[in-house]
Order: structure tokens, then C-alpha cells, then sequence
């Protein structure tokens, strides 16, 4: 099992992270635990906006609350520095709560709410990103009704099909999100909102998907997005001040994953793009990028209490553990692939093949179909399961009316709740017993 960050075997030979040993974590906080390395998402953090920097155009880096958020994350986000996106009225509401500053707010969506647009320019959010022309409708009617006018970008699919899951691609001929560079009415829609009286139009975005090891992928959309600003300038006279390119940087979960450190990622995408504003002369001013999972996933590891271990008449031996699909979803929904240990016994070299299995009511739940534990492991042994900083709590589910787990920050030697474990009666919290 790859180790990230602050995560070391301790002089004790239990996992500790922050400084902070598991096996006291467990016994104050109880499993299954999210447990997330503060100073690995700061030091991720810092080399990015280390190497996300121009001399040539203004850069900014939203994190992407998608893959992790909390009133307490969005501090972190917020002492660091970086903007954010939100892609929900919740994620937006969660953001105001927290205090973050509005004018670094991003709101995306492929189906925006009234309510939710409502919100961002009530709000005066920094920018919409406009998923469709049906929204532009909406965000003209809403700004006039407030009198407010609104930045947007536009969300355009470059129709770069990444090798990544089928379920994490966003761009592609079919997609379900943005509006396709090949689509007949772009010109279109372009001038419209160049022309509007509530919309200030700064730019274009792109995001081509998640989990991308390639960054020739995040080159050939910047490519395709320049040619076309090119273009817009030529035959529309409109100048393009703004790209978002969106997240999608893969990071390391099993052997045999091997993303390219995110700095050089970064620093390749702003050599192009500085290459392409001294081809084109556009007048180009800004690049942005909104990472998620590079900032937080490796960041993350879930701790859980094995329950039960069983041989199969086929052979396959089950490591039944306290949480499940529950709090990870990942492996269910997108096959994806993990590694454990057992905390106490992290150097014991004598292991064997298991399936790392939860407790809920689906035969498709479990965290890893093909893993190695110790041979060793035995019932009340403390799994950590890494890399689930990212896309686990933020797709945890009541389902079989499990809870949820708490979220620990760990740093310098001590744990602090991110968000409190549910109870019993938060379950039932909003149920109503009605007339029969
Ligand atoms: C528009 C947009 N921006 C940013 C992200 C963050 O992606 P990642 O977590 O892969 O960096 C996503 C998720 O894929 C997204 O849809
Ligand atoms: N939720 C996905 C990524 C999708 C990100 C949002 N477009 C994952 O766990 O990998």
C-alpha cells in the first residue's frame, strides 16, 4: 500500500497520519472513518499555485467542492487563497455559510435551477458557467428582474474523447454537458451574449473529464480552443479574455497508476498556452484551472473495523468491513480500484488475495474486488483503505439507512472534526409518521 503525505509507519508500527496515530484515532472517533491529511491538501495546494503562474496572463485555481466539501474545507480553500466552484444551490449555500468570498465563486451546471441562478447573482457570484442556450434565457430574465448583471463563461465541449471511465468523460460528440465547438450555432450563441445587456461574456471553458494520467489530452483542448478564439476574433471581432480548463488531473490509487506529478502537468499547460497567446495575439488575459481530486483524493484515507472473514466454497475469500458503498460508492459505480492495509500490520509481508467487501445489502457492494491484506488479519483489525479523499463522502448515501461517517482533519499531531458522524436520529430526522 502507497503511503502519501504525513502518513508513515510510527515508532508504535501503526499507520499514523498528522502526526496522529489510527489506533487512537479509531478509539476517539470510531469506524468507519474518513480521515483527511491537512497539511498534504496545503502542500498540494502550494505547488500548484507555485506552478500555475504566468508572466504572460493572470492565472487563478478553483477547487473543485465536488470531490470534497465542508464549511472547514471551504476555510482551508479560502486561507489558501484559491476560488471556487460549486456546482449545486447546496454547494452554493455551503459556500455563503462558510463565508467564502462571492466575487471567487464559480457555479456550473448542466441544469441549473432558477432558484440555484437566483442564488448566484443574489449572491454576485464571480461567474455562471453556461452549460446551454436554454440558461441564457434564464440568467437574462433573472438579472434584469434584479437589475444585476452577470460574467459568464461559456462551457464548450472541444469533443476530446480522454481515456478515462466512460461514466467520468465529459466531452465527446454526445455529451451531456456544454455546447459542442462543432455545433452550427455557436457563432450564434456567442454574439448574443456578447450583445446582451445582462451578461458580460469573459470566456469559454472546457472540462474533458476526470482521472486523465494523459495531459497530451488537456493540450490537444487548449489547442482546439485557441484555433477557435482565433476564429471568433477574425470573422466576429469579439475578444475572448478568459479560459477555464476545468479539472480533471488524474492521481495514483493502485500499482501501476503513475500520473505525472501535478506541477509538471500545470506547467506544461502554461507553457502551451503561452505558446498559443504569442501565435495568436489574441489579447488572451486569464487561464484558470478547477481541480477536485488532485488537491484532495490522495489526501484521504477511510479506516474501518473488520467484522468478518470468510472462505468461499469458490474460493474467494471475503474481508467483511463496517462501512461499504455507503461511503464509497466509487467501486460500484466505476469498477474503480484501491489499496488497503491492516493499520498494526502495514510491514507484514506474508499476505493474500481478498475482496474487501461492506456490509450493505448488494452483492456489487464492496471497496476492492482484488486487494491483499496480511493473512494475518483478523476480526477487529483496523482496515485503511487510501486515495478516498475525493468523490467518497461527497457520494455517501443512507442507503440501508447506514450513517455516515465523521470526517477528521488531521495535522501537527492532533484530529479535528471536519463533520460529525451521523446519529441514529438524524436518520429519522425528517420522517413524519402521517395518517393512515
Ligand atoms: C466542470 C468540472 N470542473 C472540475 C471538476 C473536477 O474534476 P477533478 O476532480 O477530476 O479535478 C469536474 C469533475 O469532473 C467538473 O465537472
Ligand atoms: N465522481 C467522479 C468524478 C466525476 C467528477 C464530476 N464531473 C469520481 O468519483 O471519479
Amino acid at each position: 500500500m502507497k503511503l502519501f503525505g504525513t502518513s508513515k509507519v510510527n515508532e508504535n508500527g501503526n499507520l499514523s497520519i498528522g502526526g496522529v496515530d489510527t489506533v487512537e484515532l479509531v478509539k476517539e472517533f470510531k469506524t468507519p472513518l474518513y480521515v483527511m491529511d491537512q497539511e498534504l491538501i496545503e502542500t498540494t495546494i502550494d505547488k500548484m499555485k507555485e506552478a500555475f503562474k504566468s508572466t504572460r496572463f493572470n492565472t487563478r485555481i478553483a477547487y473543485a467542492g465536488k470531490a470534497f466539501l465542508s464549511t472547514g474545507m471551504i476555510k482551508l480553500v479560502e486561507s489558501k487563497g484559491l476560488d471556487l466552484d460549486v456546482v449545486s444551490g447546496g454547494e452554493l449555500y455551503t459556500a455563503h455559510k462558510a463565508g467564502f468570498p462571492m466575487n471567487k465563486v464559480h457555479l456550473h451546471g448542466n441544469n441549473k435551477l432558477v432558484n440555484e441562478i437566483e442564488m448566484a447573482v443574489e449572491f454576485g457570484i464571480d461567474t455562471i458557467v453556461v452549460d446551454n442556450e436554454d440558461e441564457i434565457d434564464k440568467i437574462e430574465r433573472i438579472c434584469r428582474e434584479k437589475g444585476k448583471k452577470q460574467a459568464v463563461l461559456v462551457r464548450i465541449d472541444p469533443g476530446i474523447e480522454a481515456h478515462t471511465h466512460h461514466y467520468i468523460k465529459t466531452s465527446g460528440l454526445t455529451s451531456k454537458f456544454g455546447i459542442s465547438l462543432f455545433q452550427d450555432n455557436l457563432f450564434d450563441i456567442i454574439k448574443r451574449l456578447n450583445d446582451s445587456e445582462w451578461i458580460e461574456f469573459k470566456g469559454f471553458h472546457t472540462h474533458i473529464g476526470s482521472q486523465i494520467f494523459q495531459s497530451a489530452f488537456f493540450i490537444f483542448a487548449l489547442d482546439e480552443i485557441f484555433k477557435y478564439l482565433d476564429k471568433l476574433k477574425k470573422e466576429l471581432g469579439i475578444v475572448v479574455h478568459t479560459v477555464n480548463m476545468g479539472g480533471g488531473f488524474g492521481v495514483y490509487y493502485k500499482e501501476g497508476d503513475d500520473p505525472k506529478p501535478i506541477e509538471e502537468v500545470l506547467s506544461e499547460i502554461i507553457t502551451y498556452t503561452e505558446a498559443m497567446e504569442i501565435k495568436y495575439q489574441i489579447g488572451f488575459k486569464e487561464l484558470c484551472i478547477e481541480p477536485g481530486r488532485s488537491i484532495v483524493g490522495n489526501a484521504g484515507t477511510t479506516l474501518y473495523e473488520v467484522g468478518g472473514i470468510k472462505e468461499t466454497v469458490g474460493g474467494k475469500t471475503y474481508v467483511f468491513i463496517d462501512g461499504g458503498m455507503s461511503d464509497n460508492i466509487r467501486t460500484a459505480l466505476y469498477q474503480a480500484e484501491y489499496e488497503a492495509g491492516v493499520v498494526n500490520k502495514l510491514n507484514d509481508t506474508d499476505v493474500r488475495e481478498i475482496t474487501l467487501a461492506g456490509k450493505l445489502c448488494e452483492s456489487g457492494d464492496i471497496i476492492i474486488e482484488k486487494g491483499k491484506l496480511p493473512k494475518a488479519t483478523e476480526i477487529g483489525d483496523i482496515v485503511a483503505v487510501t486515495t478516498t479523499g475525493a468523490y467518497c463522502y461527497t457520494m455517501s448515501s443512507n442507503y440501508n439507512r447506514m450513517m455516515r461517517p465523521a470526517v477528521v482533519f488531521v495535522k501537527d499531531g492532533k484530529a479535528k472534526v471536519a463533520v460529525k458522524r451521523e446519529t441514529l436520529d438524524d436518520l429519522i430526522r425528517n420522517d413524519e409518521i402521517f395518517d393512515l
